[in-house]
């Protein structure tokens, strides 16, 4: 009995255990459930249906449900798939594909897995994988697979940032082939700029739990970008203040967009008071040993083993980073909004001038404005600094910038001096704005210095102007007081490439313009937006004075050493300039770069074809408005090329009259300060029958180098010089002159041409004779033969006879007449033979030459003489007859010869800047007045549309 109980007992027991047993297995099954469904809730309904055992059941099934996921999403990294991914915009929010999760099925031998997939983008979560220090390469492999991963979901819209201090960055050698935060070395530093940028993107954008970073309309986020920092071996050489900047980051960060991936190598201790699971929106994963387990929460439940995403091979990291660069980025480009024809120029310019030139955070104008605001706390901006390396988008923020103030402020309003400091091209365009006062383009440093001159000049001349006509001290005063009577606008200096203006200025001329503008210019309306690669220039003096005084500050993209190197900027506006690595991308500060007044923005970008049409809109208006005249002149220089005579605005001024000035218009145009658009001739007294002759354009802005004749001895002209293009350059310029100083009554022509049959610039005067002189009914003669030049002389000497015969009273009302001679050396019958004695002596042919010189000029027969050498000119003349010559123009010549001719070195020295733009030196000998130029080029199509146009609008009117 005893036996029986005993075994009953112990059959009892066995039942109870198994009992037990059973409702363990019940209890671990319901776990097993319990966890399996929390788990579901993270993943996709891709991962569920494989959950739900077909991976198991039916491969097949489950393959070909895999084929159907995206490459981001696809375990392992499958060549195949990569080489047919192409990079397009996407859902960021579906969830990131992170490795493979298995388990061994209860009550069977076999394993159960899944691809996992995290919700990541927009969760708010951070990742922390802890390991021993034996798996940290599989926890950087993994990094490297999620770097990559993420940057093909987000494309151009993330950067990354990758911190490794124990291994000197060894953990992430995918890092040198993606978008990275730039790192100085100091890591405390670089944790602060990033939680800085947290701070700026949520008060900017106004985040918050419930409206995150990836939330706010793409619009919005042309400025920003994701960022996803992944940390190496966290703790080992992490001091206390990066350890505690770093959670908090991992924390804050995801509402801004920046996601953090903490790898905690377990071997290393926290800080007793620091706790990593005081991070409550961490994803946790563990590497240990050869298990891999997933915790839900806190919750260690059932033995899942993950297996994290595998690195991708160096090839096809390769073939994905080099696919989603040369995709084109993801960005909303501005467009840039014209403004309505019927808007244009609704603004005053009195306090101040201001653009809108793109949007800055939440959608707010990004304005750069000049003058005097009233309101905020009463601030000035007198002049700006662009700084950009090539390709940051620095033309495109020019053209925007221009175009739209050119929109909003008349020509009355506004005007522009544009230059270019460098071999650019960028203001072609605007030669045609009606706002445009001077375009140089291609500018010789010393044209542009000279431009920095004219507008001190001009500074001066303003002050002047306001003090002692209208008793006031700066500009908008001015306005208020003159309303509007006199009308004087804005002047805004725009210099792209300006340090290209301190190239060889020995005497440091720029540099003292530069700071007398950005000192003075303020109250005589005169402004400044100096451009240039980076902020600073090397032979930049005066810089501390220059800079005080600009407080716009304008930074696009720029190189890593002109970021770190800035001082332009505060520690805000540094960090801040992290974001402009698109083009087109700024930050403006108008505080002088003082921190707490920085904005980040976008400019607008506006594509050629748009360009043109606001120009030619504008012009359209400046011609309905009757703007004075004197406005719309643009001075046009051209560094390297020479000059056409069209652009001479000087010039432009008799051909845009559509009739002859008569001899008084003439004087007060003439006697008319060139910055007004005269040609500044104060001793111009039309009693003397005075003419001017246009040679070709000063080395400065507005000059224009020419010749007066008046009705006095010696009054004739001397060209010199082996270049033929540039002589008869020279001698077209005259002609062409000559024909807008007065009608055919009272101008006579007498060419004679010698030049070399065929050469091409031996059909220049034939050609003006035939076309121009005829058509408006000049009376002209034109010599080739050596017979006709002859003739051509008796008929002159003649002249001069009877002229000589009318009374000196009646003689101003005789025609002007011009000879022209060319390369009369050619003529042997005009070159000096030697007498018995063996000295040069004049023939025939050369005393009547030496008549008409002499005895020609006070009578109104005007020499212009041309050969091509000082040699040649001696064949013709003696040493003496040069003395008749008051005015000389010389190319590039010998010391020597720059001697003899010019008295002075500077023809022997032109060319110094090499062979292009072609220089000439002019003299008037009985002045001592001297200039250097560029002479006008004779280019066929150009010389006849310009001869077609003064007969168009002088005699047609
Ligand atoms: N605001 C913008 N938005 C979008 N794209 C832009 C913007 N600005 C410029 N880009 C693009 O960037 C490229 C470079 O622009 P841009 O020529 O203006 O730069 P840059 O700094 O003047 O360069 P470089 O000095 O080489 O002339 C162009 O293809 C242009 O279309």
């Amino acid at each position: 009995m005893f036996f029986y109980n005993q075994a009953i007992r112990q059959l009892q027991s066995r039942i109870a255990q198994g009992n037990a047993r059973v409702q363990a297995l019940k209890e671990e099954r319901m776990e097993l459930t319990r966890s399996f469904n929390a788990i579901k809730s993270s993943f996709t309904v891709a991962a569920l249906q494989f959950f739900n055992g077909q991976l198991l059941e039916n491969k097949d099934k489950a393959d070909k449900h895999l084929d159907t996921l995206s490459p981001y999403n696809k375990p392992a990294w499958e060549a195949e798939a990569w080489n047919a991914w192409e990079p397009q915009k996407q859902d960021i929010h579906t969830p990131l594909y992170f490795g493979l999760m298995t388990t061994p099925l209860p009550d069977t031998d076999q394993v159960f897995g899944i691809p996992t997939i995290m919700d990541f983008i927009g969760h708010n979560k951070c990742v922390i994988v802890e390991s021993g220090p034996e798996e940290c390469n599989d926890v950087y492999a993994f990094f490297q697979s999620m770097a990559l991963r993420i940057n093909a979901r987000l494309l151009h819209n993330v950067n990354f940032t990758f911190i490794d201090p124990s291994g000197f960055g060894k953990a992430f050698p995918i890092a040198r082939q993606l978008n990275t935060r730039v790192d100085s070395g100091d890591l405390f530093r670089l944790l602060e700029e990033i939680g800085r940028d947290i701070t700026r993107i949520n008060q900017t954008y106004g985040l918050s739990d419930d409206r995150m970073f990836d939330s706010i309309a793409d619009a919005v986020l042309i400025n920003e970008k994701f960022e996803v920092i992944f940390v190496a071996n966290f703790l080992k050489d992490y001091d206390r203040r990066v350890i505690e900047k770093l959670l908090k980051i991992a924390e804050q960060g995801p509402v801004a967009g920046k996601y953090v991936f903490i790898h905690h190598n377990t071997c290393e201790e926290l800080p007793r008071d620091i706790s990593l699971d005081g991070i409550a929106n961490a994803h946790r994963v563990a590497i240990s040993g050869d298990e891999f387990s997933w915790k839900m929460g806190n919750r260690q439940s059932i033995p899942l083993y993950w297996w994290p995403d595998e690195k991708p091979t160096d090839e096809i990291t390769d073939l994905v980073i080099k696919k989603i660069k040369s995709s084109i980025p993801k960005e909303n480009p501005i467009d840039w909004k014209a403004i309505k024809p019927a808007n244009y120029w609704k603004e005053t310019a009195t306090q101040v001038i201001e653009t809108t030139v793109g949007i800055s955070g939440n959608r707010s104008p990004l304005n750069i404005w000049f003058g005097h605001k009233h309101s905020e706390d009463s601030r000035e901006c007198s002049h700006a600094i662009l700084a950009g390396m090539t390709g940051s988008g620095k033309s495109n923020f020019y053209h925007a910038f221009i175009l739209s103030l050119a929109c909003r402020y008349s020509p009355e309003e506004v005007s522009l001096y544009l230059i270019d400091g460098k071999d650019g091209v960028e203001f072609q365009d605007y030669k045609q704005l009606p706002h445009a006062a001077v375009v140089s383009l291609k500018s010789l440093p010393g044209l542009s210095r000279s431009i920095l001159s004219d507008l001190t000049e001009e500074i001066a001349r303003r002050n002047k102007l306001f003090s002692e006509e209208y008793g006031v001290d700066k500009y908008e005063n001015f306005r208020l007081k003159s309303g509007g009577k006199l009308i004087l606008p804005r002047i805004l200096l725009i210099v792209d490439e300006y340090q290209e203006l301190l190239e060889g200025d020995v005497n440091a001329e720029a540099s003292a313009h530069l700071r007398l503008i950005a000192e003075k210019g303020r109250s005589a309306g005169i402004h400044m937006l100096l451009g240039s690669q980076r902020f600073g220039a090397a032979n930049l003096m005066y810089a501390a004075s220059i800079f005080a005084n600009i407080e716009m500050r304008i930074a696009m993209k720029l190189s890593l050493s002109d970021r770190l190197a800035l001082t332009e900027f505060g520690k805000e506006g540094k960090d801040l300039l992290a974001n402009c690595d698109l083009p087109g991308k700024v930050v403006v500060n108008d505080r002088g770069g003082n921190d707490g007044h920085n904005k980040l923005g976008k400019v607008a970008i506006i594509k050629k074809d748009d360009r043109l049409q606001v120009i030619a809109e504008l012009t359209a208006k400046s011609m309905e408005q009757h703007i004075p005249p004197e406005l719309l002149i643009t001075n046009i220089f051209n560094g390297t090329e020479q000059p056409h005579i069209i652009d001479n605005t000087q010039l432009a001024q008799l051909l845009n009259h559509n009739h002859w000035m008569d001899k008084q218009e003439m004087e007060q145009f003439a006697r008319k300060e060139i910055y007004h658009g005269g040609i500044g001739e104060i001793g111009w007294f039309s009693g003397e029958t005075p003419f001017v002759f246009w040679l070709g354009q000063e080395f400065n802005v507005r000059g224009h180098s020419n010749v007066v004749t008046r009705r006095r001895q010696r009054e004739n002209v001397l060209i010199i010089g082996d270049n033929n293009d540039a002589r008869y350059g020279i001698m077209f310029g005259i002609l062409s002159s000559a024909v807008l100083n007065a009608p055919n009554t009272d101008v006579h022509f007498y060419i004679a041409d010698k030049s070399i049959p065929g050469a091409p610039w031996s059909n220049v005067l034939p050609n003006f004779c035939n076309g121009l002189i005829q058509e408006m009914k000049y009376r002209q003669q034109f010599a080739g033969k050596n017979t006709e030049v002859i003739n051509m002389l008796q008929t002159l000497t003649a002249e001069v006879a009877a002229r000589k015969d009318i009374p000196e009273e009646e003689r101003p009302q005789l025609p002007t007449i011009i000879f022209m001679a060319a390369d009369l050396d050619r003529i042997d019958s005009l070159n000096l033979q030697m007498n018995k004695y063996g000295s040069p002596e004049e023939t025939e042919a050369g005393k009547m030459l030496r008549q008409v010189i002499t005895e020609g000029p006070a009578l109104g027969i005007h020499a212009f003489i041309s050969f091509e050498g000082v040699l040649p000119m001696y064949n013709v003349f003696n040493k003496r007859n040069l003395e008749f010559f008051r005015h000389r123009v010389a190319l590039q010549m010998s010391e020597q010869d720059a001697f003899d001719l010019v008295r002075r070195r500077e023809a022997s020295r032109l060319q110094a800047h090499g062979n292009k733009p072609i220089a000439a030196f002019y003299i008037d000998i009985g002045s001592n007045k001297s200039s250097v130029f560029k002479p006008y080029i004779v280019s066929k199509g150009m010389s006849e549309t310009f001869v077609k146009e003064i007969a168009k609008k002088l005699v047609n009117g």
